[in-house]
C-alpha cells in the first residue's frame, strides 16, 4: 500500500524497459520496493514549488529514483550567487530561467521522467489549478506568503505538503497533511512581522545545508509514495549543522486552526502578501527611503551628510561605498553617540532590512533627518557602480 490513495490504484508489475530495469535494479532487489514499488514511483506525480536550494537536491534525487512526473514551479532566473547551493543549475545557465535549467538537468539525469514546467510564481490565482494534478507537493520556497499559500492550497485539496526550511547552519523539515495531522498554520498561526526574520540573502546559509534538508524532503516523498516507514507527520525535525545534531518536536493538530480545525474560517485562498504584511503601507512607509540615484547626487553635491554602513566588518571587507563610516548593527546601540542628530544621516546595509532597523533605533533616539538606502549596496552596485562586487 502507498500512503497515497491514487497511487494504490495503479496496477503494476510490468511496463518497464530493459533500460529501466537496469537503472532501477538496486530498488527492484529490495523486498520493500520491488517492481511494484518502482511502478508506484513511476505512477507518482510530485510538484516541487521552487527550484532553489531545497528544490535542487529534491528534484535530482526524485528524478534519479524514477518518479514518473515532476511538476516544477519557479519564476526566477539563475543568478551567480545561486550556484553555491542550487546544484540543479550550472554556470553555463546563469541568466537563464531556472525552469529551463532544471528541465535540462533532470532530463540529462533521467530521460524517463516527464517534467511539467510552470514558469510562473505560484499565486492564489493559479495554485489550486496547478496543485490539483499532483499526489505530493513539496515546498522548497523561501518566503512566508508562499509557505502559507502552499499550506492552504494543500489543506483545501487534501494533499500532503512536504516542508523544509533553512537558515545559516540550521534546518527544519516535516510533513504537513491536514487529513492525518497538523498543518503549517497549526504550527505557525501568525506570520512573523515583516523584516523580523532575516532571509538567507541577508543572513547567509551554509551551501551544503539545503542539500541535507532537501534530501530529507525527497526521502519523505518517496516514503509517502511507497507507503513505507513512519512519515514525519506531526513531527518537526530540527537539524543543527554545527552541533551535527538532529532533534525532533512533536506537533499537535490545533482544533482551533483557521483552516484545518473543526470550524475553519478560511475556505478559499486569500491574499498572502497582505496576510504576511508585505507591501502594505505600514511596512513600506515605516522608514523614509532614498534611492541609489539620489544618494549619488548627494555624494556629488555640496550638502554635507553622514553616510553610515551598518554591515559587519567581514562584509565591509568585500565591498564598500566610498565615504561611508562603518557602525555595524550589532554595535549600534553602544555607538549611537558617535552620530550627530542635527545632521542628515543616510544608512545602508546589503539589501535594506538591517539599515531599516538602524533607522528605527535612530528615530527612537530622537534623530529626525534619517533615511534608509533602498536596495542597499547591492542596488548601488547594480545601478551606480558595477566595480563594487555583489555578494
Ligand atoms: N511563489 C513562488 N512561486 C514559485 N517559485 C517561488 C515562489 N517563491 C519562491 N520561489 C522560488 O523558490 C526558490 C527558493 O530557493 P532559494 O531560497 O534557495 O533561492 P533564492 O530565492 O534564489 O535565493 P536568494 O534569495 O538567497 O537569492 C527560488 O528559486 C524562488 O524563485
Ligand atoms: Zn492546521
Amino acid at each position: 500500500m502507498s500512503y497515497l490513495p491514487r497511487v494504490n490504484k495503479v496496477f503494476p508489475a510490468a511496463g518497464f524497459t530493459h533500460e529501466e530495469i537496469r537503472r532501477y535494479g538496486r530498488h527492484l532487489i529490495m523486498p520493500e520496493v520491488t517492481l511494484e514499488g518502482q511502478q508506484k514511483l513511476k505512477a507518482a506525480r510530485v510538484l516541487a514549488v521552487g527550484t532553489g536550494g531545497l528544490g535542487s537536491p529534491l528534484l535530482l534525487y526524485l528524478a534519479a529514483a524514477g518518479v514518473g512526473r515532476l511538476g516544477i514551479v519557479d519564476f526566477d532566473t539563475v543568478d551567480d550567487s545561486n550556484l553555491q547551493r542550487q546544484v540543479l543549475h550550472k554556470t553555463r545557465n546563469i541568466g537563464k530561467p531556472k525552469i529551463e535549467s532544471a528541465i535540462e538537468a533532470i532530463q540529462e539525469l533521467n530521460p524517463n521522467v516527464e517534467v511539467v514546467p510552470y514558469q510562473t510564481a505560484l499565486r492564489s490565482e493559479n495554485a489550486l489549478e496547478i496543485l490539483q494534478d499532483y499526489d505530493v507537493v513539496v515546498d522548497g520556497t523561501d518566503n512566508f506568503p508562499t509557505r502559507y499559500l502552499v499550506n492552504d492550497a494543500c489543506v483545501l485539496l487534501g494533499k500532503p505538503n512536504v516542508y523544509g526550511s533553512i537558515f545559516r547552519f540550521e534546518g527544519q523539515a516535516t510533513v504537513f497533511w491536514a487529513e492525518r495531522g497538523p498543518c503549517y498554520r497549526c504550527l505557525y498561526p501568525e506570520p512573523p512581522d515583516p523584516g523580523m526574520v532575516p532571509s538567507c540573502a541577508e543572513g547567509g546559509v551554509l551551501g551544503v545545508l539545503p542539500g541535507l534538508i532537501g534530501m530529507v524532503q525527497a526521502i519523505e516523498t518517496v516514503k509517502l509514495i511507497l507507503g513505507l516507514g513512519d512519515p514525519l507527520i506531526g513531527r518537526l525535525l530540527l537539524f543543527d549543522a554545527l552541533g551535527m545534531e538532529f532533534r525532533e518536536f512533536r506537533l499537535r493538530k490545533d482544533p482551533g486552526c483557521p483552516i484545518c480545525g473543526s470550524a475553519p474560517s478560511i475556505q478559499s485562498l486569500v491574499d498572502y502578501e497582505a496576510f504576511c504584511g508585505i507591501g502594505t503601507p505600514a511596512a513600506a512607509d515605516d522608514v523614509p527611503e532614498i534611492t541609489v540615484q539620489e544618494l549619488k547626487r548627494r555624494l556629488d553635491g555640496a550638502v554635507e551628510f553622514d553616510l553610515i554602513d551598518v554591515r559587519e566588518p567581514h562584509e565591509v571587507a568585500i565591498a564598500q561605498i566610498p565615504g561611508a563610516k562603518v557602525i555595524p548593527l550589532s554595535q549600534f546601540h553602544q555607538r549611537i553617540h558617535e552620530l550627530d542628530s542635527a545632521r542628515e544621516v543616510v544608512l545602508f546595509c546589503k539589501l535594506g532590512p538591517r539599515s531599516a532597523k538602524a533607522c528605527r533605533l535612530l528615530f527612537d533616539a530622537g534623530f529626525r533627518k534619517v533615511q534608509n538606502l533602498a536596495g542597499g549596496i547591492e542596488a548601488w552596485s547594480l545601478e551606480i557602480d558595477p566595480s563594487v562586487p555583489r555578494y
